[in-house]
């Protein structure tokens, strides 16, 4: 089921460019945004919803960007996001801040899930399959959301949903 959505994904990039900003307007008239000071999104692969423009409403705002570090034992930490010049590509190819113990926010007030597909009646998601943000979300307290594209939009789940899987508070659809 992953690779057939990538495979999907892929094909729709262009009208997933083109939907982002519909959804970045939606995800800005929520209170779950308007509340935060703190948000944490994810640096975008050409498949996914792009960030770049989350990330400068959030700037533009005045709230603090956070963004996932990979960890041994498929552990994911919150860093602040200060410029792209300071992130270093992981071994799977995707920007990352560097670690510092420091600075970790483990409950930034708003969390944009990524995703590959999302059930519109259950909230729950697919991802692409390391389980950070399931393993992350067991632990955390503050509010979530995710952007959905219609290429990442299914009515109902036709995958398994595990005991281990965490539903998204709300999602952010396309009309
Ligand atoms: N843009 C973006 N950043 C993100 C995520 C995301 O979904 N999107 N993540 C969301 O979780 C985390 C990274 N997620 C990952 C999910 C799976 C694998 C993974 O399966 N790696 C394989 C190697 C690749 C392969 O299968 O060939 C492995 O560990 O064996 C790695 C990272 C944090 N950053
Ligand atoms: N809270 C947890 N504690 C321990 N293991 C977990 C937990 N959540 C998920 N896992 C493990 O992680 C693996 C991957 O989970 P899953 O396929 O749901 O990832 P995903 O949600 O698609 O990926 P991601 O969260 O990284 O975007 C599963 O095999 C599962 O056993």
């Amino acid at each position: 089921m992953r690779q057939q959505q990538i495979q999907k994904l892929k094909t729709n990039q262009a009208k997933t460019k083109v939907e982002a900003a519909k959804l970045l307007q939606k995800l800005m008239a929520t209170t779950e945004w308007q509340n935060a000071k703190s948000i944490a999104t994810t640096v975008s692969s050409p498949i996914e919803v792009p960030t770049p423009i989350i990330v400068e409403a959030a700037r533009k705002e005045g709230k603090k960007v956070y963004l996932p570090k990979t960890m041994p034992h498929r552990q994911m930490v919150f860093l602040p996001f200060n410029s792209r010049e300071d992130l270093i590509t992981s071994k799977f190819g995707i920007p990352e801040p560097a670690y510092d113990e420091t600075l970790v926010n483990q409950e930034p007030d708003l969390v944009i899930v990524p995703g590959l597909a999302f059930a519109e009646d259950s909230n729950y998601r697919v991802g692409f399959g390391g389980g950070y943000y399931d393993r992350f979300l067991a632990q955390y307290s503050g509010s979530t959301v995710a952007l959905v594209p219609s290429a990442m939009r299914f009515a109902t789940a036709d995958w398994e949903i595990e005991d281990y899987d965490v539903k998204i508070q709300k999602l952010i659809l396309v009309d």
